[in-house]
């Protein structure tokens, strides 16, 4: 059987983040995500978690003003610092999954493939002593415009180049059915450097079964891999985030 995280960035967004944990617990979930941890003092976090026994699956490491620092030229210090504060933020938290998000370019921010396979391997590095998985997302330039890791084969050129099992990918379905390839197929292709998974539907970003893609074989691939990672529930609830767990029901009732 799957197991699903609530991803408290997009569900449960009806109420204040701290009470955001409380709901997922209540509505089912052993586990949740979110990208930044770093407004929140790492014991309350620690002690929210405890209190409604989730684990935290992943977070990202500082993300600087925008969506990471990874492949930005100036920022290699920030970036290099910013390691120390998510280490402290991921043993606090039992946290053993960090996204390395890459940043984006834009006129005064230069990106280069240079710093981010510097970065990348370094963070690696410093990770997996800790016993801790590094991870990387493609997220098409349609949703985050200049995003340097925006394209599976630019995906595949790092991890040829980084070459450690320290690092994995996060299947996200809506940028991979964004970026027009078969969601299904590259999951499967991409297999042997899963690290995380994430769903929601396309068009709209929605839940599953809102969109054109096929969450029954998506979720039977998974199941016949036996993923033993989780999956997070990265979707814009349409109509309210409890009135839209219907397809996870479902999804359950037929185990
Ligand atoms: O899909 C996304 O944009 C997220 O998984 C992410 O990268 C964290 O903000
Ligand atoms: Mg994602």
């Amino acid at each position: 059987m799957l197991n699903f995280s609530a991803h408290l960035g997009f569900q449960f967004t009806e109420v204040p983040f701290a009470a955001r944990f409380g709901a997922a617990a209540a509505a089912g979930y052993r586990a949740v995500e979110f990208p930044s941890p770093y407004e929140q003092d790492a014991g309350e976090l620690a002690e929210l978690l405890a209190r409604h026994q989730l684990q935290l699956v992943q977070f990202a490491t500082p993300m600087g003003d925008g969506k990471g620092l990874a492949a930005l030229a100036g920022r290699k210090e920030e970036f290099r610092e910013g390691l120390h504060q998510a280490l402290h933020y991921a043993r606090r938290l039992g946290c053993r999954r960090l996204h390395l998000m890459s940043g984006c370019a834009g006129p005064d921010e230069p990106a280069d493939a240079t710093t981010y396979l510097d970065n990348i391997r370094y963070a690696v590095a410093f990770f997996a002593d800790q016993g801790i998985q590094s991870l990387i997302e493609v997220i098409g330039e349609a949703s985050a415009p200049g995003y340097f890791m925006s394209r599976f084969e630019r995906a595949e050129w790092l991890f040829d180049a980084v070459d450690s099992p320290g690092l994995g990918l996060i299947f996200d379905s809506y940028h991979a059915s964004r970026l027009g390839g078969d969601p299904l197929a590259l999951l499967d292709a991409w297999w042997p450097r899963l690290g995380h998974v994430q769903v929601a539907d396309d068009p709209g970003r929605h839940e599953p079964g809102t969109g054109r893609l096929d969450f029954p074989a998506l979720f039977a691939l998974l199941e016949r891999r036996g993923y033993p990672g989780w999956i997070g529930c990265e979707y814009h609830p349409h109509n309210g985030t409890e009135a839209g767990l219907g397809w996870l029901a479902a999804y359950m009732a037929g185990r």
